[in-house]
């Protein structure tokens, strides 16, 4: 399959889409840093009076379940059912669902009564949404995923589901796509799952077809994080300098894409 990485990268910094962001309080600063870096425009803002209006005009929608409550879950189901009306693609990060009963069931009700087009998260999280117990301590992830359980969730929920980790799995229910970009080191950044979301949804906002849009984001984020590893001496540098390599991304960059597509 060919990707235009480069063309639709170009694309956000000529467009610079307005990508609404319902982020967590942990990570709303790297996710607007992330957003301008790759060249499109965030807003973070989570209140009721608000979403509506804001999702209604957007390029992309991200709902990000991290720290959630009943006023900020009201609110992801306003914007998103605001996105819907308005054809604005909505992806959802459903941060530690399988942690709480709290999590998961508001991850259900959202992909209930929202029409979600890119369900990305770790592969803790997406096993819980496909029935698997256990795999989830908090945020983090005690597994890996694979292809069948992103075909599996795309298929269930009707979305394009992306399960991140060593190897990212995704699925449009038909067409698979695996991604083995990245650093282990990124496991030690709070937020990097959360911040490769902003990449994608910056994608979405320009590109229709939303397993590519999935790639495009997980590729860019990865092959940038493996550049700033290699100028790091640990996660702090490694996540400044990742905004830097994502703001310097180059064409001949994306010669390190690692990606494997299943028809
Ligand atoms: N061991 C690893 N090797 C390479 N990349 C990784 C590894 N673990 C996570 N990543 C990458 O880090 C980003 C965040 O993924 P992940 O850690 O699964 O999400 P979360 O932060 O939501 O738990 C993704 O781009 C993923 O591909
Ligand atoms: C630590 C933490 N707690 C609530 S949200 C959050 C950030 C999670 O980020 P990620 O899903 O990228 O690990
Ligand atoms: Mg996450």
């Amino acid at each position: 399959m060919m990707i235009n990485y480069w063309e639709d990268l170009q694309r956000i910094r000529s467009k610079r889409p307005l990508i609404h962001h319902l982020m967590n309080y942990v990570v709303m600063n790297d996710a607007a840093n992330v957003t301008l870096a790759v060249g499109a425009s965030p807003i973070m803002a989570h209140a009721r009076e608000e979403v509506e209006e804001l999702a209604a005009k957007a390029d992309a929608l991200y709902i990000n379940i991290g720290t959630l409550d009943d006023r900020w879950i009201e609110s992801f189901l306003l914007a998103g059912k605001a996105a819907n009306k308005n054809n604005v693609p909505v992806l959802l990060d459903p941060v530690g669902a399988g942690a709480t009963r709290l999590r998961t069931e508001t991850v259900l009700r959202i992909l209930n009564e929202v029409e979600v087009s890119v369900l990305k998260g770790n592969g803790g999280e997406m096993m819980t949404l496909a029935g698997v117990v256990g795999m989830i301590k908090g945020v983090d992830s005690l597994g890996e995923a694979n292809l069948e359980i992103a075909e599996r969730l795309a298929r269930e929920y009707g979305v394009t589901a992306v399960i991140t980790g060593p190897r990212d799995y995704v699925s449009d229910g038909k067409r698979g796509a695996i991604v083995s970009n990245g650093t282990p080191m990124l496991q030690y950044i709070t937020g990097s799952g959360c911040m490769v979301g902003s990449v994608i949804a910056s994608f979405m906002a320009i590109n229709k077809d939303l397993l590519i849009a999935s790639v495009e984001g997980l590729v860019t984020f990865e092959i940038a994080a493996e550049k700033a590893e290699k100028k790091s001496s640990g996660p702090a540098s490694l996540k400044v300098n990742l905004i830097d390599e994502l703001y310097n991304m180059k064409s001949s960059d994306y010669e390190l894409a690692k990606i494997e597509f299943k028809e």
